[in-house]
């Protein structure tokens, strides 16, 4: 057959179709592609199709639906006839065809009858004007893909290659959109397109969206590879890296590298023979170990903290007195006979030029600056300080250590203390040693004194460690509230500071010059933004911080100090300085704690107030007794200890041995009971410092007098009448002053702790020494004493020498409540 001869496609395109609906994308023209087939009722319009020519029409779906038979309706009306070229049966019942797409076509009518879709179409042919410019978008649409396909793989060379050799820009458009991800609408929209020109610009918007993401693509890519370059470039020079160790013999293995670092270590170190001894075994068997066993780690613990502990001699301590003497002066107020005792002691030390043994105990009520003298001393001394407090501990492991054996084992505080300050000679400020305890555990309190002991601490030996250390080089200074709880082996080996409370005079220049100051330092506040009167800083330490210390007082200050911070921080316009004044002072710290009604007022016959001394300072005592009918019993109620109850049975005997001369009536014993009682009912008290006071309080029921106005007192009372010393004198007498009392009866003996006391602390307070309960009641009961006078009151056949037996007996018993509430 000649050329001329061959027929055009299109005449033999048939007029009719039979229609196979298209899922997923339209199937564009001039393309040669497999399609599997696996509905049974498509299987069916192939098979009918190649029986009648074996062309095939493609319309897609409007919309896909599942399970459905897709009519007519549900189909575009422009799409793609297709000639089969192959067919091949798949295994499964269905087909997979070879086609090869001709042309477009759109359906004018569907032919009703039959179980296929058949339709009349009419073929649609590509409108190609304007063929310059055209030719342009031709151009423009392979310049724009070449670009794409250079950036994005998927287009690959053999595509490329296929679209130079397409010969038409309609068929160029075709091809291009089939293989771009556009969505079936907008790809459906593009083969309805005839007009070539319009088809190709819509194709560009698509390969301009491609483009943008594969620019984004890319940079992706290029933060990816530049990521793993970088990991393997690390790599590589750590790589580098260990052969350029190796060749110049330097070890990156860490077992031998810590072998090396403790031998180091270690050789500089003057050690004992044992130590010596113990390290080269341990270093021995931590080179035959495995760094991954658990005795590896265990072992090198323990030669990293021998090792870190101050083997060497120290320096030769260089302080001078005058230089410490500024010390102590500039960082506390006051404490004049605390800062003497202390320069005597540094001075001794000094000459001596002996450092061994030292142990210093600072006693006093809480927040009265024990500590801070204590890390003022060791400022004085140019030493580390290392503190800790054994308030609650009862394990004697804290202080000596766990033997290795246990998992988890560590050195005891004191070789922590050594290895933290890495020097021989520091200062060990040992807090709260008052309140050490004792378990199943063992002591503490004596694992301390070993270490305390200058006869043992030169060879201490932590059982962590399990070597002897010499720790007697170590200034030891401990705190405690009262001495009464100190093991007597401990307290003998101490030398014992007595700090006692602050009168409101001290506490307020304490308050001025120290603790404003510090808070104000503290909260980030200035002078310029806050200002406190001196009348202020009394009222708070009166009203809120009746105590012997200064605790509380600096807390309320810190108080006030952050309440003051957030309001400057909140309101900006905040008029500065911020007076705290009297108005203001409730807002900041709430209502008072102390007020005056709380004053203690022996206002009624059988009431006498004694003076307390405890661990927290001294305080004022109320006794009150009462009379019941009833048949001379004594109840006694208050949480009395022993000592206490005994010395109301002393002052009980004594005032009824001794009634007859005070004219009190025998028969009141016959016919009254006695009740006496100490508030705070749930606080336990005991001692013998009480007995003068409890026999004042009764003295003062069964004779139905009420003792003098403000007056307080304070001692023992034996037996026969005698009023024995008490101890805390400052203590108590400061505690009488914050209650307003004017008139102190103190023991004679006690005349040496009286004239030892400040100017300050005795003004305006009459003391009177009495050596006996007769002085005692002289001074309660004066004779022009207008409370005295009293209306008597019923009481059958009355006896008031005995009464006065009973205040005896009191007195002894009331002594001892006045020392430890
Ligand atoms: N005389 C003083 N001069 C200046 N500041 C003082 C004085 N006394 C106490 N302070 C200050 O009071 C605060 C409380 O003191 P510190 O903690 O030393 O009390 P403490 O006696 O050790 O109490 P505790 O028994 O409860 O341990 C500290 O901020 C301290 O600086």
């Amino acid at each position: 057959m000649s050329e001329q001869e061959l027929m055009p496609i299109e005449q033999l395109l048939p007029n009719n179709l039979f229609i196979l609906p298209v899922t997923g994308n339209p199937v564009f023209p001039g393309l040669f592609t497999p399609l599997m087939i696996t509905d049974n009722q498509d299987v069916d319009i192939v098979n009918q199709a190649i029986k009648h020519g074996g062309y095939l029409g493609l319309l897609l779906v409007r919309d896909e639906l599942e399970q459905e038979e897709y009519t007519k309706d549900n189909l575009y009306t422009v799409g793609t006839v297709a000639k089969i070229v192959k067919k091949i049966k798949l295994p499964d019942g269905g087909i997979s065809i070879f086609i090869s797409t001709l042309k477009r076509f759109e359906t004018k009518q569907y032919y009703p009858s039959g179980p296929y879709l058949v339709a009349e179409v009419s073929y649609l042919e590509d409108i190609e004007d304007e063929p310059e410019e055209l030719r342009a978008w031709t151009r423009l649409l392979l310049t724009e893909m070449k670009q794409l396909t250079k950036n994005n793989q998927l287009f690959s060379e053999e595509m490329r290659l296929n679209m130079v050799n397409i010969d038409h820009p309609g068929k160029l458009a075709d091809f291009i959109s089939s293989i771009l991800n556009v969505e079936r609408k907008e790809q459906q929209g593009i083969l309805e397109t005839l007009v070539v020109r319009k088809r190709i610009e819509k194709v560009l918007v698509f390969i301009k969206n491609e483009q943008n993401i594969a620019l984004v693509q890319e940079k992706i890519q290029a933060r990816v590879n530049q990521k793993i370059e970088k990991n393997q470039r690390e790599y590589f020079l750590r790589e580098e890296l260990k052969s350029i160790q190796a060749e110049l013999g330097m070890t990156t293995n860490p077992k031998v590298e810590l072998i090396n670092r403790l031998k180091n270590k270690f050789k500089g170190l003057p050690l004992p023979q044992e130590a010596e001894e113990t390290v080269s075994r341990e270093m021995a068997r931590l080179e035959a170990m495995d760094p991954s066993s658990p005795e590896y780690s265990i072992s090198r613990t323990y030669l990293e903290i021998i090792s870190d502990l101050p083997w060497k001699e120290p320096k030769s301590e260089n302080f001078s007195i005058e230089s410490a003497r500024k010390i102590l002066e500039h960082d506390h107020y006051g404490l004049k006979e605390v800062k003497d005792r202390i320069l005597e002691f540094l001075a001794v030390r000094k000459k001596k030029k002996d450092t061994k043994g030292s142990i210093i105990c600072l006693v006093g009520p809480p927040g009265v600056g024990k500590t801070s003298v204590g890390i003022s001393i060791a400022r004085a001394l140019k030493k580390q300080y290392f503190r800790f407090s054994v308030g609650g501990m009862n394990d004697e492991s804290e202080i000596k250590g766990h033997r290795r054996t246990y998992i988890g084992a560590m050195p005891g505080k004191i070789i922590q203390g050594l290895r933290i300050t890495k020097t021989k000679n520091p200062v060990f400020l040992i807090d709260e040693i008052d309140k050490m305890g004792v378990s199943y555990q063992g002591d503490p309190a004596s694992a301390l004194l070993e270490v305390l002991d200058p006869e043992q601490n030169t060879t201490f030996r932590d059982n962590y460690l399990d070597l002897p250390f010499d720790a007697s080089e170590i200034l030891f200074i401990c705190t405690a509230n009262t001495l009464e709880t100190i093991p007597r082996p401990l307290l003998d080996r101490m030398e014992i500071i007595e700090l006692s409370g602050y009168t409101s005079d001290e506490k307020l220049a304490i308050g001025k010059k120290y603790l404003v100051p510090k808070s104000l330092e503290k909260h980030g506040l200035t002078k310029a933004e806050i200002k406190y009167s001196p009348a202020i800083l009394r009222k708070i330490a009166d009203e809120y911080a009746r105590e012997a210390g200064v605790r509380n007082f600096e807390k309320s200050l810190h108080k006030i100090n952050r309440k003051v911070a957030l309001m400057i921080e909140e309101n900006p316009d905040t008029k500065l300085p911020v007076v705290i004044d009297n108005e203001n002072l409730e807002l900041f710290l709430g209502q008072p704690v102390f007020v005056e009604d709380e004053i203690l007022k022996a206002d009624k016959p059988g009431m006498a107030i004694g003076l307390a001394w405890t661990s927290m300072g001294g305080d004022t005592l109320i006794i009150e007794a009462q009379n019941v009918p009833g048949k001379g019993d004594l109840k006694l109620t208050g949480q009395l200890g022993d000592v206490m109850q005994e010395s109301v049975n002393i002052a009980y005997t004594w005032i009824k041995a001794h009634a007859k001369e005070h004219k009190i009536d025998k028969s009141w014993f016959e016919n009254n009971s006695i009740h006496l009682h100490v508030p705070e009912g749930a606080t336990p008290k005991d001692g013998p410092s009480a007995g003068v006071t409890m026999t004042v309080a009764l003295y003062s029921l069964v004779t139905n007098q009420i003792i003098k106005e403000n007056l307080a007192m304070t001692g023992e009372l034996s037996l026969k009448g005698k009023v024995m010393p008490i101890g805390g004198l400052k203590e108590k007498v400061l505690a009488a002053r914050r209650n307003k009392i004017d008139t102190i009866l103190i023991p004679q003996f006690n005349k040496r702790d009286l004239d030892k006391l400040d100017a300050t602390v005795k003004e305006g307070i009459t003391f009177h020494l009495v050596g006996n309960i007769e002085e005692v009641l002289t001074h309660a009961f004066p004779k022009d004493n207008e409370r005295v006078a009293m209306e008597p009151i019923e009481q059958p056949g009355i006896n008031t020498s005995e009464l006065a037996s009973i205040s005896a007996a009191v007195a002894k018993a009331v002594g001892e409540v006045l020392r430890e509430r």
